[in-house]
């Protein structure tokens, strides 16, 4: 709430400044500051906003703990069922559970319910009254997902996974058309002693029966009608927050509810939780699964990433129609099909679709029929056209790639223009190309669009007319890292616009910060389904763990095979840094591999043009960094490696992502140490095999060794530092310094240096390391 309150004070000062600004006249800040301090100020406003907001999950979190310690005190050893149900009945101390929801509620906008339900999704409804949930597979309607684990039981579940977000997954893909009753009395602990049982079987294969292939939602306080008016029946509950009780106490709403109430205080844990066969559910489901995929929804496969309808059937216009059909694209894919009709309504959503399945046309689409309504309204010329679709993402190349596509879906336009601001360019470049070559839509990261913001370019005002804003890879933008970019740039934008968010992974942090783009009343369009997995079943992912030493065997040794088996190989290699990628490209080089390399470090020429020779080419090695790792679109990779942890479970997904794209296969390897088996744990509900450690032969080895042996040893000094700097941010890793020290030396041997190279004493305050064994400071 403190952050709106702040950010429409701070947009009402901005239109201030840009309505004294409109006539092109001299800008002036208000107090007679000058830019920076004008700057500062609002760096500082930011930072408030942050510290604010990180306060109030400190608060939530001790409150949590407070009350977990006080319900144990009181009741014993209660686990939060039975809390639940306890105060259901009495007016006892609040569960933690029901703490926390409460706390919550005073943080959180209306609309956001979904948003604290454990399960990670939307609000669960039954199948009752009135409902918003729907399916965008050709329009027609369906539930809100069944989460297995309420079937199965909370407790078989949390004890399987620590943090709730990954919870969900463990029971794989949970929807069905035709689940039947006696699948899922082997799948109910509830079995001994529960007599509203057949009852409730019942109305789950009903409810379950009438799925579709995905949910989309809204959220809307009034949603809430199915249960408050049960609960209201009961007089126990009235009004919102009724909605998040049922919603987050599992999945079957009121079912669940009349589960509670049956439980009878005297029954053991063993009674109401039998021990839980995980594995018997997961193939029980994924037999389940395979059956659905075979079967057809609109003609296509349940499995494949087309939805049966065609661009034709919607309201694209027919220039971008022309331009489609051009480009021998006719069918919309699930994404496109269930974003498209929200997206021309003009209503904000948030899109959760796989890797590779076209979220880029999805928002384009919307964005040129944006403009075309603009443009058909205007009445006036403008001297300069305004921007009415702003499309912000994380890197360079991915920002050219959507300008490229964008480009492609208006080539029978005439007027319409499309833009890039990203960094690496000549700043005063872009402010000629903007007045040369005006734009209505703009793609910009972040970093370079705040630059001409904060510079006196015409850009803010041309901002005022903005009708559409996307932000592609939305987790990544409204992460730490460049939410404070985001938000100085929403602060420019006009209020009365439609936003959309797109990303392969929302995790729930981001759900909740969403809002500071989203309105309240916007859709979440999730075409991956709760608790199914986000990667694609026809990439086959493996992780090899083996000693950090080998890993520079170990990497050509891979490439070399699978270049054997593969005619037309294109392979991806993912390192943790930019100097590492570098270390890699160079042996791989030496060792006679067709390879090329991008990472920040590079020039924008030279990342533009292997980014564009890669998805020309067959047979060939990129070695990247993270900045490849989100968005790009390089056909038929055909192989994609990590070599070592990436940040998190999201960027595991995108960089798996490269390849399996539009529903093609491929495969994923993830080489880790043994010391970072840990992460794995963040990935367990992904069908990754593990693979034994290949032999490798002593010749291999010593060729290896001497390519190592001619690379430069400032390569091998920069990439032991990238790596030190890599793992020491890592929380798991950073934690313990000296420990990380040690795993740097050996790090720093298996790449042929002596002696660890010594770090800057600022660079070794900064991060913690000075003082410590093994790390030597530079005299
Ligand atoms: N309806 C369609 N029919 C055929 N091809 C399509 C369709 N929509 C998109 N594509 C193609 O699919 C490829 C992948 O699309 P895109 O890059 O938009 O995926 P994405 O979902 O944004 O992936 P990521 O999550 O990695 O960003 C592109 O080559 C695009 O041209």
């Amino acid at each position: 709430m403190y952050s709106t309150i702040l950010r429409e004070r701070s947009g009402s000062i901005w239109s201030l400044i840009l309505s004294r600004n409109m006539g092109g006249g001299p800008r002036t800040f208000p107090g007679g500051l000058n830019k920076w301090q004008w700057k500062r100020m609002h760096e500082k406003k930011a930072r408030e906003k942050e510290n604010k907001l990180l306060d109030q999950e400190k608060q939530l979190y001790e409150a949590r703990i407070r009350s977990e310690i006080r319900a144990k005190m009181l009741g014993g050893n209660h686990d939060s069922n039975e809390n639940t149900a306890k105060s259901n009945q009495s007016h006892g101390p609040l569960s933690p559970q029901e703490h926390i929801k409460s706390l919550a509620d005073r943080f959180m906008k209306a609309g956001a319910e979904d948003l604290w339900n454990e399960d990670d999704g939307p609000v669960k409804k039954t199948n009752q009254g009135s409902r918003l949930n729907r399916v965008g597979n050709g329009g027609s309607r369906s539930n809100s997902p069944i989460d297995v684990r309420s079937l199965v039981g909370r407790r078989g579940f949390s004890s399987m996974s620590h943090r709730g977000r990954f919870k969900r997954n463990e029971s794989s893909c949970d929807e069905g058309e035709d689940f039947d009753s006696k699948k899922f009395d082997t799948l109910s602990p509830f079995s001994p002693g529960f007599a509203g049982k057949k009852e409730k079987v019942k109305s789950v294969s009903n409810v379950m029966r009438n799925k579709g292939l995905f949910g989309r939602r809204k959220f809307r306080k009034n949603d809430s009608s199915t249960e408050e008016d049960s609960e209201e029946e009961d007089g126990k509950m009235n009004g919102w927050m009724d909605v998040r009780r049922t919603g987050s106490s599992a999945s079957l709403g009121n079912h669940d509810f009349k589960l509670i109430k049956r439980v009878q205080r005297n029954v053991t844990d063993e009674d109401l939780y039998p021990p839980l066969d995980i594995n018997g559910v997961r193939d029980d489901l994924s037999k389940r699964k395979s059956v659905e995929n075979v079967m057809e929804v609109n003609g296509e496969p349940r499995d494949s990433i087309y939805s049966g309808r065609r661009f034709d059937e919607s309201s694209v216009s027919p220039l971008t129609l022309k331009a489609l059909s051009a480009s021998g694209i006719v069918k919309m894919t699930r994404v496109q099909d269930a974003t498209l009709s929200e997206c021309f309504e003009g209503q904000d959503a948030l899109v959760k679709a796989k890797t590779g399945t076209g979220k880029s046309m999805a928002f384009l689409l919307p964005a040129i029929e944006t403009v075309l309504k603009a443009m058909a309204s205007s009445n006036g010329v403008h001297r300069v056209p305004p921007i009415l679709v702003l499309i912000l993402c994380p890197t360079r190349e991915l920002a050219s790639q959507i300008a490229a596509e964008g480009k492609a879906l208006l080539k029978y336009h005439d007027g319409i223009g499309v833009q890039t601001l990203i960094g690496g360019t000549r700043f005063k470049l872009d402010q000629q190309r903007l007045q040369s070559d005006p734009c209505q839509i703009l793609i910009a990261t972040p970093g370079r669009l705040l630059d001409h913001i904060e510079n006196k370019s015409n850009i803010t005002s041309r901002l005022m007319a903005l009708k559409l804003f996307v932000v592609d890879e939305a987790d990544l933008l409204l992460d730490l890292g460049f939410r404070r970019d985001v938000e100085k740039i929403i602060d420019c934008l006009p209020r009365q616009r439609q936003s959309l968010l797109f990303s392969a992974t929302i995790p729930k942090e981001v759900r909740r910060v969403s809002q500071l783009v989203l309105k309240r009343d916007h859709s979440y369009i999730d075409t991956i389904g709760l608790g199914c997995v986000e990667t694609h079943d026809k990439v086959k992912q493996s992780c090899l763990v083996a000693p950090h030493e080998s890993h520079f065997h170990l990497v050509p040794h891979l490439l070399k095979e699978h270049i054997n088996n593969t005619a037309d190989y294109k392979i991806i290699v993912f390192c943790s840094t930019g100097m590492v990628t570098s270390l890699m490209y160079t042996l791989l080089r030496e060792m006679k591999l067709n390879v090329r390399e991008i990472h920040a470090r590079k020039p924008q020429l030279h990342r533009t043009r292997v980014s564009d020779e890669f998805k020309e080419s067959k047979r060939l090695i990129l070695v990247t960094s993270d900045v490849s790792a989100r968005g790009m679109n390089y056909p038929d990779v055909t192989l994609v490696i990590q070599v070592g942890i990436p940040s998190d479970r999201e960027q595991y997904i995108h960089r798996l992502g490269r390849t399996g794209r539009e529903g093609k296969g491929g495969k994923g390897l993830l080489l880790i140490a043994p010391w970072e088996r840990y992460f794995l744990d963040e990935l367990k509900d992904l069908p990754i095999e593990p693979i034994q450690v290949p032999d490798l032969d002593s010749r291999f080895k010593l060729e290896v060794d001497q390519s190592m042996g001619k690379i430069d040893t400032s390569i091998k000094e920069a990439a032991y530092h990238a790596w030190l700097g890599y793992y020491n941010s890592v929380r798991e890793t950073g934690r313990d310094k000296t420990t990380l020290a040690e795993l740097a030396n050996r790090f720093c041997y298996s790449i042929g240096l002596e002696k660890p190279p010594p770090l800057f004493r600022k660079t070794a305050v900064k991060m913690g390391l000075k003082g410590i064994s093994g790390i030597p400071i530079r005299k």
